[in-house]
C-alpha cells in the first residue's frame, strides 16, 4: 500500500488562482519522491495541503490519504496530532521552524514533551542528543546548548531536520531545504535524507526547482507546470529521457546536464 496518495487534488485560491490542478501523487513507504517545477508552479501548495495547511480561504477537492487515512476530511486537532508525529516538515529557512530566542535542546525535549514521544525530561534530553546526532550534527551536546544565530546555516537546517524526525515520521515533506545553503552543504543535507530514508525508514517528498537536488535524491520525480503535473517516473528516465518537451526544456537549461 501507498503510504501518502493524492488523487485529483485541486487548490483553488481566493480570486481564482487554481495553484494545483488534478493533481495526483503516490509515495511508497521509505521512499523518496522528487515534485519539480519553476516557481509558481504550484509544487508548495500541494505539500502544505499534503500538511493540511493549504492557505487561508484555499477551496481544496480531491483526496489526500496517508497510510490510507483521508487527511482532508480531518478535523484541525487530529491533523495537528499527525503533523508533527507522522509527517516531518522541512521548511526552506530554518527559522520558520526554529524559535531564535530559545536554545536548540529545550526546542527539541519541547516537541518530545508536547507529543508525549518522552517520558520524562531527562529521557527527552538525551532523545534530544540521540536525534541531533541522527541528522548529522558532529557536535550534538555544543549544539543543543546554541541559539540558532550562533549555528552555521547548514547546521540549522540539521537542527531544524532534528525538530522534523523528533516524533519518529513515516514522511518527511522538505519544500525548498537546501536553496539558501552553498552547494558543499547542499550535497551533505541532501545525502542526509537519503540516510534517514535507508536507516530509519523516513519516506521523503521533497519540493524543488533544482534539477541537481532531484538527481542526488533519486527515486521518483513529479514534473509540475502551471498546477498540473505533466510527467512522472523514475529520477534516471525522467531526468536523462524526458517525454514531456516541459521536462526537456528544464533538463536542457539545467548547467549540470551534461555533467
Ligand atoms: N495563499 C495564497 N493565496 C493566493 N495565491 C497563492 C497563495 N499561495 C500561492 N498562491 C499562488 O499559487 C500559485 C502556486 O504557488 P506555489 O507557491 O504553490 O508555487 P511553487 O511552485 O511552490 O513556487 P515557489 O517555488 O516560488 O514557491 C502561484 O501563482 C501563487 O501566486
Amino acid at each position: 500500500m501507498s503510504l501518502l496518495r493524492v488523487d485529483d487534488l485541486t487548490v483553488t485560491y481566493p480570486g481564482g488562482v487554481r495553484a494545483a490542478d488534478g493533481v495526483s501523487l503516490d509515495l511508497a513507504a521509505g521512499g523518496a519522491l522528487v515534485l519539480l517545477g519553476e516557481s509558481g508552479s504550484g509544487k508548495t501548495t500541494v505539500a502544505r495541503t499534503v500538511l493540511g495547511l493549504p492557505g487561508r480561504g484555499a477551496a481544496v477537492t480531491g483526496r489526500v490519504r496517508l497510510a490510507g487515512t483521508d487527511l482532508l476530511g480531518l478535523d484541525e486537532r487530529t491533523l495537528g496530532r499527525i503533523r508533527g508525529r507522522r509527517i516531518g516538515y522541512v521548511p526552506q529557512d530554518p527559522a520558520a521552524v526554529l524559535d531564535p530566542l530559545r536554545r536548540i535542546g529545550p526546542q527539541i525535549t519541547e516537541v518530545l514533551r508536547r507529543h508525549r514521544v518522552a517520558d520524562s525530561r531527562r529521557a527527552a534530553r538525551a532523545d534530544a542528543l540521540r536525534l541531533l546526532a541522527t541528522a548529522g550534527v558532529p557536535d550534538p551536546e555544543r549544539v543543543a546548548r546554541a541559539h540558532p544565530h550562533e549555528l552555521s546555516g547548514g547546521l540549522r537546517q540539521r537542527a531544524a531536520i532534528a525538530v522534523a524526525v523528533s516524533c519518529g515520521p513515516e514522511l518527511l515533506i522538505a519544500d525548498e531545504p537546501t536553496t539558501a545553503l552553498d552547494a558543499l552543504v547542499r550535497g551533505r543535507i541532501l545525502d542526509l535524507f537519503g540516510t534517514l530514508r535507508t536507516d530509519c525508514g523516513i519516506a521523503l517528498l521533497l519540493v524543488t526547482h533544482d534539477l541537481a537536488a532531484a538527481r542526488r535524491i533519486g527515486g521518483e520525480v513529479a514534473v509540475m507546470r502551471t498546477g498540473r503535473i505533466v510527467e512522472r517516473g523514475p529520477a534516471t528516465r525522467i531526468l536523462a529521457d524526458p517525454d514531456h518537451p516541459f521536462t526537456t526544456d528544464l533538463v536542457t537549461a539545467d548547467p549540470g546536464a551534461d555533467r
